[in-house]
Order: C-alpha cells, then structure tokens, then sequence
C-alpha cells in the first residue's frame, strides 16, 4: 500500500489558492526531492503531508487513512507516523539541545516518560541524542544551550530530531538552507543513509536543485502552486527547469532540452 496518496488536493490560505489540484503517491521507502522556485508552494505541501493544514478540497491519505475525516484524537495519533523538521525550527532559545533533540522521541511516548526524558535524560537517551547530533559534526554541543548555537547548527539540531524520531515519514523542509556547500552535502548525506537504513519514507525540499537531482531518484517539482514535474531527474530537462525557476533567471530564454553542461544555473544542474 502506498504511503502518501493526493487526489486532487488544493490549498487555500483565504482567498489565495496555495496548491492547485495535486493528485501523486509516495511508497514507503521512497527519497523524494520537493523542489521549486522561492514561493512555489514546497512548505504549503509539506505541511499538508504533515496533516498541519487541511486540504480546501480533495484527499490526502496517510498509510489509507483521511486524517481530516478522522476525530482530532485519532487524527493526533496518525501523525506519530511522521515528523516534520520545518524551515525555521521554533526551539525555545533556553532549552538544552540534547532537550531538542529527544523531543523527537516524544510521539508515542507516554506524559511520564516524556517528562523524564527531556527533563532528567537517561544515560540511554543522552547517547541516542548525542549519536544523532555527532552524525552531524555536533556531538560536542549536547549539553549546549540553543541560544549559544548558530542558524545552521540550530537547523542540525532539528535534523537531529529527525534522526532519533521512530516516525515512518521524515518531512523535511529545506534542511540545508543554513549551511555551506561542503556541510549540506555531508547533512544530506546523513540524511538519506539513515533514512534508508531505517526503512524511514524522506521527502525533503531543497534549493540545492544540483543535490535533488544527483542525489534524489525522484524529483517533484512546483511552480506557482502547480505540480510541473514528478520523475526522474534524469527525464528533468534544461528547457523544464528553466519554466520551474523562470522568474529566478530574469526571464532569460529557455535552454534547448539538449543545451551543454555549464556551470551555471539551474537549467543544467540535472544532467
Ligand atoms: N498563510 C498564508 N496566507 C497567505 N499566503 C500564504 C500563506 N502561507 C503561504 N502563503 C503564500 O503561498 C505561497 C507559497 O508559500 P510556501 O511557503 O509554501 O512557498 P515555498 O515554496 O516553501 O517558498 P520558499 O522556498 O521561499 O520557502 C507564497 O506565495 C506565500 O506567500
């Protein structure tokens, strides 16, 4: 059975339509890049796949659950399958990051086990966040406070949640806009080794169009809310990633599908 499946989902956010009917499935197991220009929609979709925004219309089910038809009880329990590191993690500034990190432990966990271990972390729990955190080159900051961290080492804290979570489906939102080139690499790397290991379903938005397509067997992309492309990146073509990221390349004329190889922008980061 699939994982995620979308029949003709839309958004709204008042008025404004943020998704355009979007209808796709994701397996379980699946790596998939969520990619598209600065507006496109990639955090409106990810939070629907979280069941944190309701869908204007259509469906959206989770291991064959409709988690809007479901009570809010029923509803909080599906979404133990998954967890979402956000963009712009909201960690309290005070709190310790090895207290971050095992919040991603919480779903699941019983109120008296979640107080334990966040507030006196067993032996246990204090190597898991600290295997987590040193996967990421953060080891030495388990004890840290997250107001002595910088934006990237706060956003590799929240990959570190990721990372201890038991969710079925990490959801990942722009997890490497933070951090330099070298370091996004190894992060990703992290990410999808252990994504993979664990059998864990990754779907992760990304601006690095260069490391969705080279490292991602699936791409989904959006313009303007729309779904413009979901496949390989191989089948991606110049003349289509100039349309996605068109209004980031000052309107200049798309490539030809089978235009060289330079180093330059997006429209030949795929191939
Ligand atoms: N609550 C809201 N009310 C109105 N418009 C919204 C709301 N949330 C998002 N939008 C708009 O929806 C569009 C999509 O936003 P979204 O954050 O999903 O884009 P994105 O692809 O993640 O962008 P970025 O790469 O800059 O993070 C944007 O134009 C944004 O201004």
């Amino acid at each position: 059975m699939s994982l995620l499946v979308l029949e003709g989902l839309t958004l709204q956010a008042g008025a404004r339509r943020l998704i355009e009917p979007l209808s796709l499935r994701i397996e379980p197991g699946e790596q998939v890049a969520l990619i598209g220009a600065s507006g496109a929609g990639k955090t409106s979709l990810l939070h629907a796949l979280a069941l944190a925004s309701r869908p204007a219309s259509g469906t959206l089910r989770l291991d064959g659950q409709d988690g809007w038809t479901l009570s809010s009880h029923a509803r909080h329990r599906l979404r133990r399958m998954l967890m979402l590191a956000p963009q712009h993690p909201p960690l309290p500034p005070r709190q310790r990051v090895v207290t971050a990190v095992l919040a991603g432990r919480l779903p699941g966990a019983s109120m008296a086990r979640s107080l334990r271990m966040l507030f006196s972390p067993d032996e246990a729990h204090a190597r898991l966040a600290f295997d987590a955190l040193d996967r990421l080159e953060l080891g030495d900051r388990l004890w840290s406070r997250l107001d002595q961290l910088s934006g990237g080492e706060r956003q590799r804290v929240a990959v570190a949640r990721l990372l201890v979570s038991q969710a079925r489906l990490w959801l990942a939102d722009e997890p490497l806009s933070a951090l330099d080139p070298q370091r996004a690499q190894r992060v990703l790397a992290v990410l999808q080794d252990a994504a993979r290991a664990e059998g864990r379903t990754l779907v992760c938005s990304l601006h690095q169009v260069e490391l969705a397509c080279r490292l991602f067997p699936r791409v989904i992309a959006l313009r303007q809310g729309r779904l413009v492309y979901d496949g390989p990146p191989q089948d991606l073509g110049a003349r289509q990633l100039d349309e996605i990221y068109a209004d980031l390349l000052n309107e200049s004329p798309a490539a030809p599908d089978d235009a060289p190889l330079t180093s330059a922008p997006p429209q030949a980061m795929c191939r």
